[in-house]
């Protein structure tokens, strides 16, 4: 295994070139959050903004729309049972994030349907929480597009049929080849399953262990493989990277880091790994 390095980040991170607007920096569509879970696509979305994405918008329930603008003004959104409206938007964006706090009732299954069948072979796919649950459960075949799943090693179980505790490297990656997707394999040293290679983070620790950490991590992935689409697996390492190196930043003088305090840090991270050589 490769472990996952600070000059990966800055390789990742480029200054911004000056002419440029928000259309050059990326759009993102993440689709999540049910009348239960609202929080977890706030996260989500947050992360994806924060994380420099040109344009962010969140596909919810609608009853998450008040409390999603209150905390954040700049996403824009719309109601994911509205199939339509969904499949328009799905053709202008360059990469979706799939699954925070969706659920697995039949309404969640027709919207990772929706999104499988309107999906194009050159936009980014991140499948988390409850849509690798549901790929799982219904044995969904893979849409042709640039995919990630990321999941705990309990999703990661149901995805692959491998136990917990065989959860080796060899069999890992057995199961990734069959996939024929990136995976991040979230836990204690987080493993990232690629075609050619298998990385892993030497960062992070149990003050991270708090609902909601996954739903960041899979908005700053989004964020950063639509901004930094040229070096797809740089830019899914760099966004892994830096969301346990923030959490080891507030760690050392907090017993636990918040989703929302990583996420409120993610610009500042991004400027220093942008100056370091
Ligand atoms: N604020 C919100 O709206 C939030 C919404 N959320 C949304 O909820 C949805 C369900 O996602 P989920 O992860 O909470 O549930 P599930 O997939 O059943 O996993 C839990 C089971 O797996 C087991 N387990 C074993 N190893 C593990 C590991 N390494 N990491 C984690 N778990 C591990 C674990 O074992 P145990 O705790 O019993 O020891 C337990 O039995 C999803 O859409 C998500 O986005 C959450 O993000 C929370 C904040
Ligand atoms: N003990 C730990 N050490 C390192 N990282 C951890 C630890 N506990 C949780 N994490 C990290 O927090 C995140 C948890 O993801 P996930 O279980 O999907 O959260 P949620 O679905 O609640 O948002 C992962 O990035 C994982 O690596
Ligand atoms: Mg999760």
């Amino acid at each position: 295994m490769k472990t996952i390095t600070q000059s990966m980040v800055t390789e990742t991170i480029k200054k911004r070139a000056t002419h440029t607007h928000k259309g050059s920096f990326g759009r993102l569509l993440v689709i999540g959050g049910n009348a239960q879970f609202g929080g977890a696509i706030i996260l989500t979305s947050s992360a994806a903004v924060y994380s420099g994405t040109g344009l962010v918008t969140t596909a919810t329930h609608s009853t998450n729309f008040a409390s999603l603008h209150a905390r954040l003004p700049e996403t824009m959104v719309i109601d994911f049972q509205n199939d339509t409206e969904l499949k328009k938007l799905i053709k202008t964006v360059d990469g979706i994030v799939i699954g925070p706090g969706l659920g697995e009732d039949k309404l969640a299954l027709q919207v990772v349907q929706a999104v499988f069948q309107s999906i194009q072979s050159t936009q980014h796919l991140i499948i988390d929480g409850s849509a690798i649950d549901l790929v799982a459960a219904h044995h969904l075949s893979l849409p042709d597009a640039k995919i990630v799943f990321t999941p705990h090693e309990m999703e990661w179980q149901r995805l692959s049929g491998i136990p917990i505790a065989e959860q080796t490297e060899t069999k890992n990656r057995k199961a990734q080849q069959k996939l024929q997707a990136t995976v991040v394999l979230k836990k204690y040293h987080t493993e990232i399953y690629t075609n050619d290679t298998v990385y892993q983070l030497k960062l992070g620790g149990p003050e991270m262990a708090t609902g909601g950490m996954g739903d960041t991590l899979a908005g700053m992935i989004g964020g950063f493989v639509v901004q930094f689409s040229d070096h797809e697996i740089q830019a899914i390492l760099s966004a892994t990277y830096l969301h346990s190196y923030i959490a080891d930043e507030l760690g050392k003088t907090q017993y636990v880091t918040l989703p929302h305090q990583i996420i409120n840090q993610i610009p500042q991270a991004m400027a220093k790994f942008s100056k370091r050589e």
